[in-house]
């Protein structure tokens, strides 16, 4: 049946009556959708309205308190949410929110607001209680929430036991005792004594929490904020709010500009369908060995440049897959240069293209560009797009399970990521440093070490045949491959090493500033790494070094990188990164529909004293799970910007690597495909949104890791690099054509800007406010020494 326009917009009418729409102010928090998706999957508020729909803004969206408070009548509700700060600080830490709270006018006063802890300490300071610091501080501990009688009866406790659990991430807290216009309402018991969990202010329709009805970690979330919303509606119809809400065009436009105000396009957009690439794409299947290092023996004897992205432990859902990936002189190679907001693109080693040249380039210089290369002048964020239309017209809908069939590999730097600044040149020869390199692959080996699966994988059909028939030859149907690898697992003896370590008492510096930004409650966790510097008396191949490193700290994400893209002229060294890993961590895989992030918080060290039961106490004291829930609780943000159905698969699992035993939760994001067509994200997108990685950030991501670079490893890390982090805390993996990605994080690793005249490695670890100076130094040193022993 066809519709007229008339009952079209009427349709929509009824469409939009039977929604809530809600206004979320965010302080730059890492739980800010956690909340966002509580309040959408809220259905069946009433008989009439079965649907939320949530505008997020940030607190310093409007400069002027003026400019919110003409919005207010579009609303149904306001969520002020979490986040990093004092109230106390005003508009410096809260923007527009202390305004909104101190703004009590007859019309302020009927709309119906919901504070969550930073946004209930700021409700409640404006009715004159006081927000102070607490003596013990709780970041990612559960409590029992206990309701008084008033809480009986105001109805955002409705159908509530007595008492629940809760997770609480607050520094300060809020004292109401004298306030008479604050109801208190919920309340808890600590080594502070009682504390306000939740009130309400008298004769409003506002409602705070201290805790987080978000997190994973706490019950009957969903039924707070149902039962708020319900109260707002309640509340809407009696005042006259709900009838009076604007139904109009201009309603739908202003809520869509305002949507807009953070941005969240997609890289590119998806198609609703592919080309296979049939006529052009190789694969020839052969058996082999079940053994992973195998692929240490084909490394071995492929002669030609290579990347290796590969496992030398085998575990479930881990390094089942081995990649070799060839790059050939028709592989792109994207390079993002942040400090000069410039990326070039031209082919693997290109003969007419110089180094000189490239600098002068990268200088801003004018010169005409030789053979392939192409430079662009854009920031980091625009880099994602011209990645993304790049493989816009590479996609191909084509052995989907197999994860890798040819595309982009390489490396993205900590710095690429959100919230960072790049300004990185390296300290001796003052050369630019990449943000971003990754190489479009065409040919690759890949490796199924559960199935004893090879494949020789060619993307133009060009696979070289003289390899496939060095692999056949020497692997193919053999099951007795070699079984010590044939390297050397020392280091050739006679080179020294110069080794420079970052200063204990620097290190006890930054550590003391860590715990007072936490008192203060701007941050709740602190990743705070180091770097070491090693210069060898003879440049040693990087492939020599990497053959020991795999042999002595084994991994599933076992990475070799070393980007020889800059033909090599007699009178010019281009600058190579090398980039050596033995990450324990993934960071982010992906296929079409799902992704899954597994991030490690909480480490022991290994010992004669230290078995895997002791250790699994040791992980699951308030500690070490504070740590890993804080982290599991961003993740999950991090997903829910852009996907609304995520799961916790994996809750705190204790894994046993070679020099540690560490704390292990797996989140998934399922329905990327199903999505409608206005939300629908790439793996790619997900990737951009979530870096840099959470567990090398803490929590929230944007002061903490705006903290560690401007104030703290400047001064800890000078001695390396102006203190950036470069490639470590970034992550290394592949966006495949067939729309699968996989992503390990950068720790365990060394890397070099110089082709390997000196090296450089990250350690570092989460401090929370239940670390110790003694504790955290030796994680960091466990975690140092697990790959700086190969230089020993
Ligand atoms: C910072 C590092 O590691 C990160 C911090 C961890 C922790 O705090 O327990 C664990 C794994 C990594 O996410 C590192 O290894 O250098
Ligand atoms: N999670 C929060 O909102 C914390 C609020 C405030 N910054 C505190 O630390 O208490």
């Amino acid at each position: 049946m066809l519709l007229d326009t008339v009952d079209i917009q009427q349709q929509q009418q009824q469409q939009q009556q039977q929604q809530l729409h809600v206004l979320f102010i965010d302080s730059y928090d890492s739980f800010t959708y956690n909340v966002v998706r509580l309040i959408e999957q809220q259905t069946n508020i009433s008989p009439e309205v079965n649907a939320v729909h949530v505008t997020t803004i940030h607190s310093d969206t409007f400069r002027f308190i003026d400019q919110l408070l003409s919005l207010l009548a579009l609303f149904d509700a306001i969520v002020v949410g979490p986040g990093p700060g004092n109230p106390n600080n005003g508009a410096q830490d809260m923007g527009v929110i202390s305004e909104l709270f101190e703004n009590a006018n007859e019309y302020l006063n009927t709309i119906p607001i919901l504070g969550i802890c930073l946004g209930f300490q700021a409700m409640c300071l404006a009715q004159g209680a006081t927000v102070s610091e607490l003596d013990t501080i709780k970041h990612g501990q559960v409590y029992e929430m206990h309701l008084n009688d008033a809480a009986r009866r105001c109805g955002l406790f409705n159908s509530y036991p007595d008492a629940f659990r809760s997770t609480r991430y607050h520094s300060l807290h809020v004292n109401a005792e004298g306030v008479d216009t604050l109801l208190p309402l919920c309340s808890t018991e600590d080594e502070n004594g009682t504390l306000l969990m939740s009130a309400q202010v008298k004769d409003r329709p506002w409602f705070g929490v201290q805790y987080h009805p978000e997190s994973c970690c706490s019950e009957l979330g969903g039924l707070l904020v149902k039962n708020f919303l319900k109260l707002s509606l309640e509340n809407n119809i009696s005042t006259g709010r709900w009838e009076s809400r604007r139904l109009n065009g201009k309603f739908s436009d202003i809520l869509s500009r305002l949507d807009k105000t953070i941005n969240r396009d997609p890289i590119y957009k998806i198609k609703e369908k592919y080309a296979t690439g049939d006529d052009v794409i190789y694969v020839k299947q052969f058996e082999v060995s079940k053994d992973p290092k195998l692929t240490f023996n084909i490394c071995d004897i492929i002669e030609e440049p290579k990347f290796v992205m590969s496992s030398s432990v085998i575990s479930e859902n881990r390094g089942e897959w081995s990649i070799i990936a060839l790059p050939d002189s028709k592989s792109q190679v994207f390079t993002h240069y942040g400090a000069v907001n410039k990326t070039t693109i031209h082919n693997w080693q290109d003969k007419q293209i110089r180094y000189s040249l490239l600098k002068k380039c990268l200088d801003g210089q004018d010169v005409d560009l030789p053979g392939s290369l192409t430079v662009i002048n854009e920031d980091k964020s625009q880099f994602w797009i011209t990645l993304g239309k790049f493989m816009e017209n590479k996609i191909i809908d084509n052995r989907k399970e197999i994860p890798f069939i040819g595309g982009l590999v390489g490396i993205l730097g900590y710095e690429i990521g959100q919230y960072l600044s790049c300004s990185h040149r390296t300290n001796d020869e003052n050369s630019l440093v990449p943000d971003a390199k990754l190489v479009f692959i065409n040919n690759s080996v890949v490796i199924n070490h559960k199935e004893g699966k090879l494949y020789c994988i060619s993307l133009d059909n060009t696979f070289s045949e003289t390899i496939e028939q060095l692999l056949v030859h020497s692997f193919v149907d053999r099951k007795d491959i070699k079984q010590d690898l044939p390297w050397p697992k020392h280091l050739p003896e006679g080179t020294d090493f110069t080794i420079t370590m970052p200063d204990k008492q620097d290190y006890a510096d930054a550590f003391e500033k860590c715990q007072s930004y936490m008192h203060k409650g701007d941050s709740y966790e602190m990743c705070l790494t180091t770097q070491t510097k090693v210069v060898p008396s003879t440049v040693l191949e990087p492939w020599r070094i990497f053959q020991t490193l795999v042999q002595k700290n084994p991994a599933p994400f076992s990475s070799f990188f070393e980007f020889n893209d800059i033909a090599p002229n007699k009178d010019e060294k281009p600058p190579v990164l090398c980039f050596l890993s033995t990450s324990p961590e993934r960071f982010l895989k992906w296929d079409a529909d799902t992704c899954e992030l597994r991030p490690i918080k909480g480490t022991v060290k290994k010992g004669p004293q230290m078995d895997l039961t002791k250790a699994t106490k040791i992980l699951k004291t308030p500690k070490e799970f504070g740590e890993n829930l804080m982290i599991l609780d961003l993740i999950r943000n991090d997903l829910y910007e852009l996907v609304p159905d995520v799961r916790v698969e994996e809750f705190m699992s204790v894994e046993e690597y070679a020099t540690v035993y560490q704390l292990v939760s797996v989140v998934k994001a399922h329905g990327l495909t199903s999505a409608s067509k206005k939300t629908r994200y790439l793996g790619m997108d997900i990737l951009k949104h979530s870096l840099p990685p959470g567990s090398m950030t803490g929590a929230p991501k944007k002061i903490t890791v705006q903290l560690l670079q401007d104030e703290l490893e400047n001064k800890l890390n000078k001695h390396v690099n102006g203190g950036a982090r470069g490639v470590y805390s970034g992550v290394t993996g592949y966006w495949s054509v067939n729309s699968n990605g996989d992503w390990s994080v950068n720790i365990r690793c060394m890397y070099s800007y110089n082709g390997g005249a000196s090296w450089q490695l990250g350690a570092g670890g989460a401090i929370t406010v239940l670390s110790t100076l003694d504790g955290e130094l030796e994680e960091m040193y466990t975690k140092l020494e697990s790959n700086l022993q190969v230089f020993m």
